[in-house]
This record gives structure tokens, sequence and C-alpha cells, in this order.
């Protein structure tokens, strides 16, 4: 990285409590990070710690020179505010791009937002690397979390598609998913989106990481 761009770009992850998957991500990152050329810095705060311990550690992340990104895992403990944590993140430096302004940014036409989330983004780029076109399509994004779902459907409407969006309020997802040309599914709940949901030739995305039993599985 110093090499291409003159500085070694910083990366700071907080992580509040001892969450599992959690945990993994955030090794994961820090993983990536070193195959990069890329400094991580980490802060684990235990599950008790109260909302103010975190926004004291963004503080000293925004006002630090070496970090560049910062990323606080999510979930966040149910006693904190979560929109009062993302919102203290320096919008230069909110990387994982769950800031209200960018987020705002990002639906609005004629606006950029400085960062985009990871995942919608990525959606989008497996389209573009296999070729599939956008512009035009019937899209239908399952869920709209802030996370994954929101921004994906932001994202296609911003490549062209004519998008919609099923929730749990949906009322028919069957026929309104089985128009689409490209699916995104993001729902936290296994085998959700059924063979019959799909129009024959639909490229579909399917984001949800859902453990199920396996009985086969010894
Ligand atoms: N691969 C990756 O990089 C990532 C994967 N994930 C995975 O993606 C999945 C979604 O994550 P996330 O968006 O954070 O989850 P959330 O729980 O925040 O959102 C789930 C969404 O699914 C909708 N939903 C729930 N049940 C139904 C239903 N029966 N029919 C239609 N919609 C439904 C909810 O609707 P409503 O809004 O009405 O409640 C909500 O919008 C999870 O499995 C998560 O682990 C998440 C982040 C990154
Ligand atoms: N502030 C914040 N930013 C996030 O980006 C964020 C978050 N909080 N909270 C949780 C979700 C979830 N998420 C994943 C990222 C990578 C994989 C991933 O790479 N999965 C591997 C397997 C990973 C493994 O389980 O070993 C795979 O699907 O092949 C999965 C999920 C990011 N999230």
């Amino acid at each position: 990285m110093k090499d291409a761009i003159g500085v070694v770009p910083g990366l700071a992850v907080i992580l509040v409590g001892d969450k599992k998957d959690s945990a993994t991500y955030v090794r994961n990152k820090k993983k990536a990070c070193e195959s990069a050329g890329i400094n991580s810095f980490e802060v684990r705060l235990p599950e008790e710690s109260t909302e103010q311990e975190v926004l004291n550690a963004i503080s000293a992340f925004n006002d630090d020179a070496s970090v560049h990104g910062i990323l606080v895992q999510l979930p966040l403990p149910s006693h904190m505010n979560e929109q009062n944590i993302l919102n203290a993140v320096t919008i230069e430096k909110d990387v994982d791009g769950f800031h209200p302004l960018n987020s705002g940014r990002l639906a609005m036409r004629g606006r950029e937002p400085l960062f985009v989330p990871c995942t919608p983004k990525g959606c989008i780029e497996l389209l573009h690397r296999y070729g599939v076109e956008i512009k035009g399509k019937r899209a239908v994004v399952i869920g709209r979390s802030n996370i994954v779902g929101m921004p994906a459907a932001l994202l296609l409407q911003r490549e062209d598609a004519t998008v919609s969006v099923v929730h749990s309020r949906t009322k028919n997802p069957e026929e309104i998913t089985r128009q689409a040309d490209i699916i995104i599914s993001a729902v936290g709940q296994p085998n959700m989106v059924k063979g019959s949901w799909i129009k024959p030739g639909a490229v579909i995305i399917d984001v949800g990481i859902n453990p199920v039993e396996d009985e086969t599985s010894p």
C-alpha cells in the first residue's frame, strides 16, 4: 500500500461484547488488512460497557491521523443506542457507510456517498463481473435493513434497475419475486425463497448467513 499510495492506511475496529460470529468477522478483517498492507487497530470493550465508553473510543479514532477508517461491529449490546454511536463516526472515516449522511447521499440523485456498505457493493460487483446487465431490469431485494437490504435496493436503482423491496409485511412476496430478473435476498431466516418464486433465467444472490441443522452430517 505504502508504495502504491504513499501512506499506510489504518483501519480501526471497535468490538463490544464477545459474540462469537462478530469476533470471527473482526478476526477476518484483521487478516485481510495484513494481506493488503493496511495497519489494523482494535478496541475490545466488555458487553457491560457504557455507550459513553464506545463514544470515547470512536472520538479517539476520529482524532487519530493514522486511522483512516473506523468500523463499529454490529450488533451492539441492546442497552446501547446504535444511532448515537453510528452518528459519532466522522463521515470521512465511515468505511461501513452507515452514517446517515452517507446513507442519505446514497439515496439522493446527483449526490455521492463517501463510502458504500460493503456487502451490497459486493453484490453489484458480482453482477458486473459476471456480465449481468442491470440497466432496465426488474430487481427484487428481500429485506430492508440499513446494512444490506436498503443500500442494495438503492445501489440497484442507481444502476437503473426497477427495484421492488420485499419485507416482513409484504403481502405477496412470491408474486413480486417471480417478476424479478435479479434477486438479492438478505433475510435472517433460512429457506425463505422457494424455487417456485424464481423466474427461469433470473440471477439470484443470497446474502443470508443462516445456520441450519444437517441431519446427514456426522
Ligand atoms: N454476507 C454478508 O456479508 C452479510 C450477511 N448478512 C446476513 O444477511 C442476513 C440479513 O442480515 P440483516 O439485513 O442485517 O438482517 P435484519 O434482521 O436486520 O433484516 C432482515 C430483513 O429481512 C426481512 N424479513 C424478515 N422475515 C421476513 C419474511 N418472512 N419475509 C420477508 N422479509 C422478511 C425483515 O423485514 P422487516 O424490515 O419488515 O423486519 C428485514 O428487513 C442475515 O442472515 C445476516 O447474517 C448480513 C450482513 C453481511
Ligand atoms: N459494522 C459492521 N460492518 C459489517 O460489515 C458487518 C457488521 N457490522 N456486522 C455483521 C455483518 C455480517 N458481515 C459479514 C461479513 C463477511 C462475511 C464473510 O466473509 N463470510 C464468509 C465466511 C466467514 C466465516 O464464517 O468464517 C463467507 O460467507 O464465505 C460474512 C458476514 C459483516 N457485517
